[in-house]
Parts: C-alpha cells; structure tokens; sequence
C-alpha cells in the first residue's frame, strides 16, 4: 500500500482538487485508492465535505473522515469551540494503516503546520507517523515563494520526504509573478514542480477532472515518480 500525504501552502489552494487528480488517475490505472481527510471542518453534519467532493471529480474511492466540527477554523480550534475531542495523529496513522487499499490519500486542513489538537500534533506528525511522503499544494500567485518555502523547511527540519509541489489552480492568463513562480518553486523548495492543474476543476466533469490529470499531473506521475512504499 502506498500512501501519500497532501498539504497546502494555505487553504483553499486547490488541495481536494489535487487529491482528487491523483485518485483519478490511480483509479484509470486500476488501483483502489482511500482517501483519508483527517478532521474536516467548516461542515454541518449531514453536508457534503472535501471526500464528497473528490468523490464528485474522481468517482467512487473509499473514504474515512475521522472527525468534523461545524466551525470554519483551524481542527484543534475548531475541536475546542465544539466541545468535542479532537483527532490525535496516532489515531490517524492507524486509520491510514488499517486501510484495505493500493493507494491511500491523506488531506490535511490547511498548511503543514496547523493543529489537529492542543498537544499541538500537526499533519506533519502524521507524515512522520507513516514514513510517507508528502506533496505540497501550492497556490499560483505572488506570496507563495515564501509559504512554500516555509513548508518546504518545516518538512526537512523533521526529516520528512517532499515529493514535490503542485500548483493547484493555475489561472487561465497569469501575471508576471504567476509565470515566474513556476520557475523559483523547485528552487525555494528544492524538490520538483510535480504539476500544474488549471483554475477552475473544482466544478469540474470526472471526464475533465481526469483528462486535465493526465495532461497537468500525468507525465509526472507516469515518469516515475510513485509515493515510497509504507514500512
Ligand atoms: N465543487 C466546487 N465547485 C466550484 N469550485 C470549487 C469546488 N470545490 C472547490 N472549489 C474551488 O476550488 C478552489 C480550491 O478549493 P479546495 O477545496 O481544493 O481547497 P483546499 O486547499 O482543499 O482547502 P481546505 O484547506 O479547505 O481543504 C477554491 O477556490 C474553491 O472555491
Ligand atoms: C475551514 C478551512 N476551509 C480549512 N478546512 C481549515 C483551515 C485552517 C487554517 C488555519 C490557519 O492556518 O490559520
Ligand atoms: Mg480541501
């Protein structure tokens, strides 16, 4: 079972978008993927969240939300403001593990560094929990060398493999800074631009949402590159 962690530069950089790109073609090739959305929130009870979405883009892939709280907030905030507990990263790491699948996809909320819980446990946490690899869901415009950068430093001070960035949403005509970035991310980050996926997938068919993977994400992930096996 290979296993893939997926952070962001911030939220609402495309992450979901991403991880549905990658079980769309994991799927194309035959391979039964989970996807795992550790603690969701901003979500009533009974609304779709990010597994429904990538469900919606990528078609039917196993899915386990371990936790949600209704508050758009960070989940050990979000936990705290709801009164109920929060998810701890060994809970986690043993989901992940307990899965019955070729590929399994864990989404964080947020950036690398935001708190699951008041012990301060983080999505990196579980990346070291899983000796799995993570890939970095970068925005597209000016602000992101820096973010990306950040993350790419907090990941090697732990000791964590970065797979590479993707940018999430790339607009259709991009500024200077929005054309320059894809040439300093492998640089501020030091690990490969992995791919490139068009602005506006979130609305998406499954049949674009996979033809944009292939031509976005597929050379990459077909050159090669495979997540590191799990221990
Ligand atoms: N079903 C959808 N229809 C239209 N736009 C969408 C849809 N889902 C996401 N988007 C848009 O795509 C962009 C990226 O959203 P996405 O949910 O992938 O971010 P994220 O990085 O996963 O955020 P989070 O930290 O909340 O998980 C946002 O601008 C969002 O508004
Ligand atoms: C509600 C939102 N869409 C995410 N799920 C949570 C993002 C938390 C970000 C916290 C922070 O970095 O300040
Ligand atoms: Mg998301």
């Amino acid at each position: 079972m290979r296993i893939l962690v997926v952070t962001g530069t911030g939220t609402d950089v495309g992450k979901t978008v991403v991880v549905a790109a990658i079980a769309a073609l994991a799927r194309a090739a035959g391979e039964r993927v989970t996807v795992v959305k550790p603690a969701q929130t901003g979500v009533a009870p009974g609304e779709d969240g990010d597994l429904a979405a990538v469900a919606g883009l990528a078609g039917p892939v196993g899915a386990v939300e371990l936790a949600r709280y209704p508050e758009p907030l960070a989940p050990a905030t979000a936990a705290r403001c709801a009164g109920t507990p929060p998810v701890m990263a060994a809970e986690v790491v043993d989901a992940v593990r307990a899965q019955d699948a070729d590929l399994v996809i864990v989404e964080g909320a947020g950036g690398l560094l935001v708190r699951f819980n008041d012990l301060a446990e983080t999505l990196a946490d579980v990346a070291a929990g899983l000796a799995a690899p993570v890939v970095l869901v970068a925005s597209a415009g000016l602000g992101v060398l820096n973010t990306a950068a950040l993350t790419a430093e907090a990941l090697a001070r732990r000791g964590l493999t970065l797979a590479g960035t993707v940018v999430g949403a790339y607009p259709e005509h991009p500024d200077l800074a929005e054309r320059t970035n894809l040439d300093d991310l492998p640089t501020v980050t030091a690990a490969p631009l992995l791919g490139v996926l068009p602005a506006g997938l979130g609305a998406a068919s499954p049949e674009d949402l996979l033809a944009a993977a292939r031509c976005g994400l597929g050379p990459v992930l077909g050159g090669g590159w495979s997540p590191r096996r799990a221990p």
